[in-house]
């Protein structure tokens, strides 16, 4: 078996000063420790020198050889801020309401996604695979072809692939479609999603199909596959287990009998929050009763702080949360507690299993590994309640959670009260029912199957 080689836009570096708090950093480095292989990225900084001259940052952790490099200031706006975050994000996310598209941004892309395919390509081996990852670097199998590349070279989608209609909206996604036909593997979060990408291509072109699952377009063939990402349920139950660092026993003290309600993302519009916060206020006014006996608080560390959408939602979060604690507020009580800020991975799974509910609420999400994460930190005998939106990819798989629409407040509310009232026998129920689903569907599991589908093309 040839050597792995991931490549990533965001990866995780091993002195994690430039780690973001996102799940496809936390997924691949729990892949990548157990297989080992060389991981290819962005080292999260800026430079002056331009890329095409600039050496790559090397760096050997164990078995992951990290080579890195940086983006010119004009590179990463155009190519991460711009196209990726503010034309495919969006709109991959169903608001094409925030697309902001310029066609020097779609050019920006292109070159990024050529420049680091012309990084990478020295570094291959005849052997190696190469697995590519998420909506920065749709083109890259083109661009690395153009090397004359013949390893095989397969795809994983993060985040969600939207309705062809959704995708139309788009001035370059015919050619978007065409340049990912390159790949020889597609893997999507879920089968809705590999089921929107093939038909977008069916929408566009003559698209033969070869067999279930194995597509010819563009002049290329290629297989498409679901492959939804999963969690190592046994690393996050001894995180969560672990002993408590000084600062969270007092933590622990102050949550008091209140029943505790977490919800925890980076601060980004697809995630919900607002709709949340007046869910919660909703829950509020239905239930008097309840005031003084919840609490909530909502982790959200600033992501992608220079967009001018992730700056809005952080104005409207600090006004929203402001205006409820000031309405229902008392000189005892805190309704809601708000922390803008990053937390550690390992103090989050203890949090999580000193909190009663976890209120996961995205408008839309590719997976959401927190609602994961949440669970597999729980006490198995007195486990917490996953609320958890019908329009996150692990909702296909999490069916035993309180299930809601998002944009439903009543329908949150409701479920936050039912949540609050569970009996013990219950939440111990939909606890194991769903542990059953996340032993199964694990990290190891989401890797393997990709990569044996992938080797198994390549023969
Ligand atoms: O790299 P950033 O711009 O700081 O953003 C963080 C990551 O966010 C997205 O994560 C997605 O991947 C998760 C794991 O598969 C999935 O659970 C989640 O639903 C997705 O939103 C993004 O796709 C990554 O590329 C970013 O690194
Ligand atoms: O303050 C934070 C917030 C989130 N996370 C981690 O970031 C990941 C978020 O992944 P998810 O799939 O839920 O969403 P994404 O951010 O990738 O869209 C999870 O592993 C979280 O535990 C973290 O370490 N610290």
């Amino acid at each position: 078996m040839g050597r792995l080689v991931v490549v990533s836009n965001r990866i995780a570096l091993p002195d994690h000063s430039k780690n973001g708090a996102g799940g496809l950093a936390v997924g691949l480095l729990d892949a990548l420790q157990e297989q080992g292989g060389l991981w290819f990225g962005w080292n999260g900084e800026i430079s002056k020198i331009t890329g095409e001259e600039e050496p790559l940052q090397i760096e050997q952790d164990k078995n992951i050889t990290y080579a890195a490099c940086s983006l010119t200031q004009n590179d990463y706006d155009l190519y991460y801020s711009q196209f990726s975050n503010t034309v495919i994000w969006p709109a991959f996310h169903y608001r094409l309401d925030l697309v902001e598209y310029q066609r020097e941004a779609w050019e920006g892309y292109l070159h990024v996604n050529q420049l680091l395919a012309a990084k990478l390509f020295p570094l291959l081996k005849q052997d190696d695979v190469v697995w590519v990852h998420d909506y920065h670097l749709l083109p890259f199998a083109a661009a690395l072809r153009e090397h004359d590349s013949q390893q095989p070279i397969g795809f994983f989608l993060h985040i969600p692939f939207p309705a062809p209609e959704v995708l139309m909206a788009l001035p370059d996604y015919q050619e978007i479609l065409r340049l990912m036909t390159a790949y020889s593997l597609l893997g999507f979060q879920t089968e809705r999603d590999a089921k929107a990408f093939v038909s977008a291509i069916a929408h566009e072109t003559e698209l033969v199909t070869v067999e279930q699952g194995v597509y010819q377009a563009y002049g290329n063939t290629f297989h498409v596959h679901d492959y939804p990402i999963g969690i190592d349920p046994d690393s996050i139950r001894k995180l969560a287990e672990g002993p408590l660092p000084p600062k969270m026993q007092a933590i622990r003290q102050g949550l008091g009998d209140a029943k505790n309600i977490i919800a925890c993302e980076r601060l980004d519009y697809s995630k919900g929050i607002p709709e949340r916060f007046l869910a919660y206020e909703s829950f509020l006014e239905k239930h008097p009763e309840q005031r003084g006996n919840v609490r909530y608080t909502q982790i959200a560390p600033t992501s992608r702080g220079e967009v001018q959408a992730y700056q809005a939602i952080r104005h409207q979060l600090e006004t929203e949360a402001g205006r409820i604690n000031g309405k229902y507020g008392t000189m005892s009580w805190t309704p809601l507690y708000y922390l803008n800020q990053h937390f550690d991975r390992r103090l989050l799974m203890k949090i999580f299993r000193l909190t009663d509910i976890a209120l996961i609420t995205p408008l839309r999400d590719g997976m959401n590994l927190v609602a994961k994460e949440y669970l597999a930190a729980q006490d198995p005998v007195n486990p917490g309640v996953l609320i958890l939106s019908k329009f996150a990819g692990a909702a296909c798989e999490l069916t035993d959670a309180l299930l809601v629409n998002p944009y439903d407040r009543d329908e949150v509310a409701n479920a936050i009260y039912k949540a609050t009232t569970m009996t013990q026998e219950e939440r111990v129920r939909r606890h194991a029912v769903m542990m059953n689903v996340l032993s199964y569907q694990t990290i190891t599991r989401w890797r393997e199957t990709f990569l044996d589908d992938l080797y198994e093309i390549s023969k």
